[in-house]
């Protein structure tokens, strides 16, 4: 992690930025990955797995068996700790929905807005380096909630050609049965575009490296709906003198222990804090199982002394990161200071692997920051929002003038007109 002192706000703008691959190179590669599932359906997907995850496939589909059989291969206290994770999630996301309220906005017009669900969404559930079943809890309960009919599951498949047991005994809680073993671009494009075994969706949900987050970015602008850009994770944490050194040392490690392109910010008003959080990165980086990918990534991270918590959250709504951890005495003054954020956790005994796995919150969050414009997925992502209105005559004789007097300086007289031989009819009643 590289440390700097003070660093002039000039040079912020450039500390924010990303390690980020080059757009056109990774655009070029799926682009051509898009064309290939276009032209060859499944046999791509096969192909293409045999390339990016090295694994020959003899079906691209979870077989009912290898579904059943995920129960008997968890531990008891993992498949409790998935259904306590699983009924916080629910808890949570049930308490957003939207109840309908009907309002009159002039006497005898009354409107009103309906959640519905999205019929065919697509869950892409990250498995390059790690088996994230925590994500299908994040993307599967909402999706259920809201009551999309058909859930479609890709997820690259593990080395024996079959997917974790942890993420189809996941899949099984939620009742979901179409698992592809597929991952990275060809997983997106077979859920934009369709295969012989995989039906095209309307939406697809789901973090994932690079590749996946480009991918769903480009299938965006061909008409299928996204839920936001969640890429490689990241966390910011604003740490004074009251902040425990290790823990928060913990906190960097967790977020980049994700992979080699997932970023840490360390802000500190605390010369003392810094160097003491500097020795924790390094003692607890050494018994780190995924130290490869954790060390790369604190190589792309920064460690920065500023002035004072005013000047901390300057710089994080700037940075506008995936994750914050207030670890600051007084982390409730700052709440009304964040403005952007994807999830925020507070004081010393909160930390970012709460929400990643069993608070409650949602763990798909936008990264690079798409935080300044977009929130992390919610019950809202599974539906749309239709609006009705219902105008009584009544209604219509004391809103119709208004219309036709905008629709006439519009100079669009048919509108005007549909409101106008309505007006005639109730007048002469
Ligand atoms: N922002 C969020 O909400 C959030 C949540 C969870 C995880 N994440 C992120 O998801 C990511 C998971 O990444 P992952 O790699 O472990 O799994 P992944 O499933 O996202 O990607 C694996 C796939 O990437 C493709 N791939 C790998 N190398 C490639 C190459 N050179 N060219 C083309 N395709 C290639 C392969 O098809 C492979 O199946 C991490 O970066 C993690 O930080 C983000
Ligand atoms: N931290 C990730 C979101 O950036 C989510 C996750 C899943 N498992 C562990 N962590
Ligand atoms: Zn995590």
């Amino acid at each position: 992690m590289q440390r700097i002192e003070y660093p002039a706000q000039e040079t912020w703008a450039e500390l924010v930025k990303r390690p980020t691959k080059n757009y056109e190179d990774l655009e070029a590669g799926i682009q051509s990955t898009f064309k290939l599932v276009q032209q060859k359906g499944d046999t791509a997907l096969l192909e293409l797995a045999e390339k990016f995850d090295k694994v020959n496939l003899t079906d691209l589909l979870a077989s009912e068996d290898e579904i059943n059989s995920s129960d008997t291969k968890l531990p008891d206290e993992l498949k409790e700790a998935i259904r306590q994770a699983y009924s916080n999630i629910k808890k949570l996301h049930e308490q957003q929905a939207e109840p309908i309220k009907q309002v009159e906005t002039m006497t005898g017009v009354t409107c009103w807005r309906k959640s519905v669900a999205i019929d065919k969404v697509g869950l892409y559930i990250p498995g390059g380096t790690a088996p994230l079943f925590s994500t299908l809890l994040m993307l599967g309960v909402p999706a259920r909630i809201a009551g999309c009919r058909e859930i479609v599951l890709c997820t690259p498949p593990n080395k024996e050609g079959s997917v974790h047991p942890a993420i189809l005994y996941t899949a099984s809680l939620l009742g979901i049965t179409k698992i592809v073993k597929a991952g990275g671009a060809q997983a997106v494009a077979a859920l934009a575009y369709g295969t012989e075994s995989v039906p095209a969706v309307s939406k697809i949900f789901g973090p994932g490296n690079q590749y996946v987050t480009v991918a769903k970015q480009m299938v965006s602008k061909a008409g299928v709906a996204i839920d936001l850009p969640a890429g490689p994770s990241e966390v910011l944490v604003m740490a004074d003198d009251t902040a425990h050194p290790a823990f928060v040392a913990a906190d960097l490690l967790s977020q980049a222990e994700h992979g080699a392109d997932s970023q840490v910010v360390l802000l500190t008003n605390s010369a003392k804090l810094l160097e003491a959080v500097t020795q924790e990165l390094q003692a607890q980086l050494e018994v780190l199982p995924r130290k490869e990918f954790a060390a790369k990534a604190l190589d792309n991270s920064v460690g920065l002394l500023l002035k004072d918590v005013e000047e901390m959250l300057q710089f994080s709504n700037l940075y506008a990161p995936e994750h914050l951890i207030l670890s600051v005495a007084d982390f409730e003054s700052l709440l009304d200071g964040i403005t952007n954020a994807g999830s925020v956790f507070l004081g010393n005994y909160s930390p970012e692997s709460a929400g990643d796995y069993a608070s409650g919150t949602n763990h798909t969050l936008p990264t690079n920051g798409f935080a300044r414009a977009y929130s992390g997925v919610s019950l809202d992502s599974f539906v749309k929002k239709i609006t009705f209105q219902h105008i009584t005559p009544a209604g219509l004789q004391n809103i119709g003038k208004t219309i036709e007097i905008m629709a006439a300086a519009e100079g669009l007289d048919a509108h005007k007109n549909a409101v106008s031989i309505r007006l005639k009819e109730v007048q002469n009643v």
